[in-house]
């Protein structure tokens, strides 16, 4: 008999008709031959109104009550749904996190899952029960109640579809499936059949809401196929599986995240160790630092620019005050009026100016571009937030992704065409034997023969970065990665990219003749250079491997360059001489987590 996961979230159950709706598509299942667990969100906006009742009566609510207290909104959505499945005839039995065995660590309001057991759920299950299981929460060894972060009960019900074995995971929501970006922000959106675990974990990590990415990141680990659907209606909707929609656009979705903030710390000595320190105080204070740009070091000094989420501006900024004297920086600067654009699609890496194509967009939009950063499958731009919806159609349009790919496959033709996964059995063991969520890295490696050019004094107006990456593009230059940031002297940007060795000459030129045109300070290019990949799944939430990343290396006197950071990588950019060094010391540091 197969058996079925479905998730409803807040919107799916937020009255008692959407809950008696919910029971019945559960009840409809069953009665189709399936066996049903129900993960359940907390009823509409429950979680924020709990949040705001906490903020009421304290300023700062401890964590474990915290997590006691909003734990208690899928407490009672869970029994609420169970009552009416008995309600329409059928049985159900409700279970929180703890009396489902869902174990965690115990670091509350986002905990990550260690183990779950099975066995309370089976036995329902064999007794005839719809199961409704509470998402969102568990416990941890001293039976605490913990929670896994908002969003989180994606997570919940794609581990339970993974330790149970599920034939299908559902996620019923109130759109009827995943869209090339927010409808409710596009209306000209698409609604994609397919999409990749790789595009979907970056872009809910970018800011696309209708997945909680640790959710695609157990998914992808444990290959849980996961399907996005209207919980209003039956059409199909997306799948959530290895393989993308298309495998010849470059972009496939695009995101927003509007409240972001911008940090600049000026003058920083370009010696190992400095974003070591920076970086740590900030994580310190557990704030998740987001687009990092550090400019190539010129007399000795470089600036560090990254953004934060806008509401943790002012934390961010006095844990810096707090290390200046330290690393001896000469200021820090800052703009709490940006938003973030981000595009997104596996097939990019294997194209030329997609990125140009981007900041083309931005620039016949009359959008200016602060800050750029860039990974294998994802170009991110930071803009001003009152541009910030202009954009976002720009980049929509540009890619064309309200039309469907010609080459677009449907999950049926794709599922034609694939084998079935001989190493399943393999999949199982790790399920066994894993911490549920544990960093789980694939490779440390170096690609050496690089080059990279650096543009400075680079003006802080709309149009430039398209300029440069167009003629970079026309000279048929293939640009690896992007980092623009402030460089601190007159409210300038400085533009540093990576190319292969042997195309620095013609950059070089391209680059020259552009900083002549624009009158910029200088234009810098470099060749024995390295790039260091670490790569894995979800790696800005597990925020350690940026940590112990810069320590080693700082440990190691190793200077970093250039940073770039995904979800799937963290690269950084070093000197040739010491990539052999830096690939060694990272894989003993991070021994216990490559799989
Ligand atoms: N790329 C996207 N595709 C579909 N929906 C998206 C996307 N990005 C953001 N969303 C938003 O996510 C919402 C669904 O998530 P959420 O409100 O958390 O639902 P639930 O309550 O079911 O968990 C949609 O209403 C939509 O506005
Ligand atoms: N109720 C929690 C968990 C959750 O996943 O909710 P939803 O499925 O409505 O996004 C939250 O609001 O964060």
């Amino acid at each position: 008999m197969s058996l079925i996961v479905q998730k409803f979230g807040g919107t799916s159950v937020a009255d008692p008709e959407k809950i008696r709706a919910a029971a019945r598509r559960a009840i409809r299942a069953q009665n189709q031959g399936h066996r049903v667990v129900m993960v359940v969100s907390a009823m509409g906006k429950q979680t924020d109104e709990l949040l705001r009742l906490a903020t009421a009566v304290s300023e700062k609510p401890p964590a474990r009550e915290m997590d006691m207290l909003l734990s208690t909104g899928e407490q009672t959505s869970v029994a609420l749904v169970a009552m009416a499945i008995d309600d329409l005839g059928a049985k159900a039995v409700s279970l929180t996190g703890g009396q489902f065995g869902m174990k965690t660590d115990n670091s509350y309001s986002k905990a990550r899952i260690r183990s779950i057991d099975t066995s309370r759920i089976e036995s329902l299950l064999d007794e005839g029960n719809i199961v409704v299981a509470a998402g969102f929460q568990g416990i941890d060894d001293d039976l605490n109640i913990t929670t896994l972060g908002r969003g989180g009960s994606d997570t919940t019900a794609v581990a339970l579809a993974a330790v149970l074995g599920a034939d299908a995971c559902e996620i019923h929501t109130d759109v009827d499936g995943v869209y090339t970006t927010d409808p409710r922000l596009l209306p000209e959106a698409r609604r994609v059949d397919v999409i990749s675990y790789d595009e979907m974990l970056e872009l809910a990590s970018l800011g696309a809401g209708v997945m909680h990415s640790r959710s695609i990141e157990f998914a992808k680990k444990f290959r849980v196929p996961i399907h996005v659907r209207s919980s209003f209606s039956d059409r199909e909707g997306t799948m959530i599986v290895s393989p993308a929609e298309s495998e010849s656009s470059p972009v496939s979705g695009a995101a927003l995240t509007k409240d972001e903030a911008r940090i600049t710390v000026l003058g920083v000595p370009d010696v190992p160790g400095m974003s070591q320190a920076i970086f740590s105080a900030i994580a310190a204070q557990k704030v998740a630092v987001d687009m990092v740009v550090q400019n190539v070091g010129a007399q000795g000094k470089a600036d560090v620019s990254f953004t934060v989420p806008r509401q943790e501006l002012q934390v961010t900024l006095d844990a810096i005050e707090a290390i200046m004297e330290t690393i001896g920086a000469s200021g820090v600067t800052h703009d709490a009026e940006v938003a973030k654009v981000s595009v997104v699609g596996l097939a990019m890496a294997r194209q030329k100016s997609v990125a140009a194509r981007m900041f083309r967009a931005l620039a016949d939009a009359g959008v200016n571009i602060h800050m750029i950063t860039t990974s294998e499958i994802k170009i991110s731009a930071l803009v001003p937030r009152d541009h910030a919806a202009d954009a976002l159609r720009a980049v929509h349009e540009s890619f064309q992704l309200d039309q469907r790919p010609a080459d677009a496959k449907t999950w049926a033709e794709i599922q034609a065409g694939s084998s079935p996964h001989a190493d399943m059995d393999d999949v199982v063991t790790r399920l066994q034997n894993d911490a549920l969520e544990a960093l789980t890295l694939t490779d440390i490696a170096i690609l050496e023969g690089q080059a990279r050019v650096t543009l400075d004094g680079v003006p802080d107006r709309v149009g430039v970065a398209a300029e440069i990456f167009d003629e970079i593009g026309r000279a048929g230059i293939f640009v690896d990665l992007i980092v623009q940031g402030y460089d601190g002297q007159d409210g300038s940007t400085s533009v540093s990219f990576t190319i292969g060795q042997s195309d620095l000459e013609p950059a070089m030129k391209v680059a020259q003749s552009i900083c002549q045109t624009h009158a910029m300070r200088d234009v810098r290019g470099a060749d024995g250079i390295t790039k260091l990949s670490v790569s894995g799944i979800g790696l800005r939430s597990h925020t350690q491997v940026g940590t112990v990343l810069f320590e080693q290396l700082a440990s190691a006197k190793i200077n970093v360059e250039m940073i770039a950071t995904s979800e799937l990588q963290v690269n950084v950019v070093i000197d040739s001489a010491r990539g052999d060094d830096a690939k060694n010391c990272l894989r003993a540091a991070f021994a216990d987590a490559l799989s």
